[in-house]
């Protein structure tokens, strides 16, 4: 399978002249300016295959935006070598503008004052995409996107999620083969949300475009992407799983109880520890017991303490269970500690 995106070594540097504070400060600074350097992007190896959704995950200033616009040709990589759909992005920026499409959540590339209708016909002429391909193209967009209530509405009496809809069909008029997404569903409600995960499902599924999102929204990534992405300070930290990731730092997992009706009264008389909270008798080592209500306990092990069949069972061999499930720690507090711990993964074993 071809490559979508090809990046090795790709880094970007800003040169920041500071203003010296004050009147005299300032003059100072035009005579002889204070430079600082950041390493916006810091050596990105990275490939993409064609018709992967990919999640670019990480903490403001990451590095994100950067690595987008390299990747669109807008940004002139400092160093290193890049190629998208088999082009130099920069160097080939108009052919590479005909097969990408871009969407940002929080800016719109449609007329504010015109009907959707008249903007997506006006970005007819700019893609210069042949009558005939956008109306094939319109007409499977209106369906799949259910833009045919508001297609007569100007674009800035639309709701967020409508606009959301009106944009990601403006970006898919010319067929692109790659789309990238800048936080696609912020601010949408959780309906909304949902309606613009399913559409880039189908259109993954469909046409096979390869999609890759910026979120801080660790739903759009679950939902969509295999894989994903995590930088911070312009450094690639996990090129991987979502499942994989939770099982290298997810920590404890927890076993959640709820015992028959009348095993209540056991747990009502269990001893109490040394910090006068209740204690399961002969606990495997590892395994706390967190909390109690009522028939239901809540019971934190670590993965590796012990199989989790082993702990169901030893469990059932003390009380009569009603039901069993396991909380799995939650892809944010994992990512959180990824940041915090400024964790890095190198085992290439791990990334896909
Ligand atoms: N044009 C620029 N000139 C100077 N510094 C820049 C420029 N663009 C970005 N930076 C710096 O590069 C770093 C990475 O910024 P970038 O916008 O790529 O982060 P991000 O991950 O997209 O953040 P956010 O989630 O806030 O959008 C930051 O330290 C930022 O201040």
């Amino acid at each position: 399978m071809s490559m979508m995106i090809e990046a090795e070594g790709l880094s970007k540097t800003f040169r920041i002249t500071k203003r010296r504070p004050g009147f005299l400060g300032g003059l100072r600074s035009v005579v002889d300016p204070e430079v600082r350097t950041v390493s916006a992007v810091r050596e990105l190896n990275l490939q993409v295959k064609r018709g992967e959704m990919i999640g670019l995950v990480g903490p403001n200033g990451a590095g994100k935006s950067t690595t987008i616009k390299m990747l669109t040709g807008i940004l002139m990589p400092s160093a290193g070598q890049l190629r998208v759909a088999g082009l130099l992005p920069v160097r080939q920026r108009r052919e590479l503008a005909g097969r990408i499409g871009v969407v940002f959540g929080q800016r719109s590339q449609l007329w504010w004052d015109l009907p959707l209708q008249d903007s997506l016909q006006l970005l007819r002429h700019l893609y210069r995409v042949p009558e005939q391909r956008h109306q094939h193209n319109l007409g499977q967009l209106r369906k799949m996107l259910d833009l045919d209530e508001f297609m007569d509405t100007p674009v800035r009496q639309l709701s967020l999620g409508q606009r959301m809809r009106g944009d990601l069909a403006a970006a898919l008029l010319h067929d692109p083969e790659l789309l990238y997404l800048d936080e696609p569903t912020i601010g949408l409600d959780v309906v909304a949300k949902a309606r613009i995960r399913e559409f880039l499902l189908s259109l993954n599924a469909e046409r096979g475009t390869t999609v890759l999102i910026t979120t801080h929204d660790m739903d759009d990534i679950e939902t969509l992407c295999p894989r994903m992405l995590i930088v911070d300070h312009g450094r690639k930290l996990y090129d991987g799983t979502v499942d994989t990731i939770r099982e290298r730092f997810g920590g404890q997992r927890t076993l959640v109880a709820v015992l028959e009706a009348n095993e209540t009264v056991a747990l009502s008389t269990l001893p109490m520890d040394e910090i006068g909270n209740s204690s399961l008798p002969d606990l495997p080592p590892g395994v706390r017991l967190q909390k109690i209500e009522g028939p239901r306990l809540e019971l934190s092990f670590g993965r590796d303490t012990m199989p989790a069949h082993e702990l169901v069972a030893w469990l059932g061999a003390r009380y009569r269970l009603r039901d069993v499930t396991f909380l799995e720690p939650e892809i944010e507090a994992v990512i959180r500690r990824i940041y915090e711990e400024n964790l890095l993964i190198e085992d290439s074993s791990i990334a896909v």
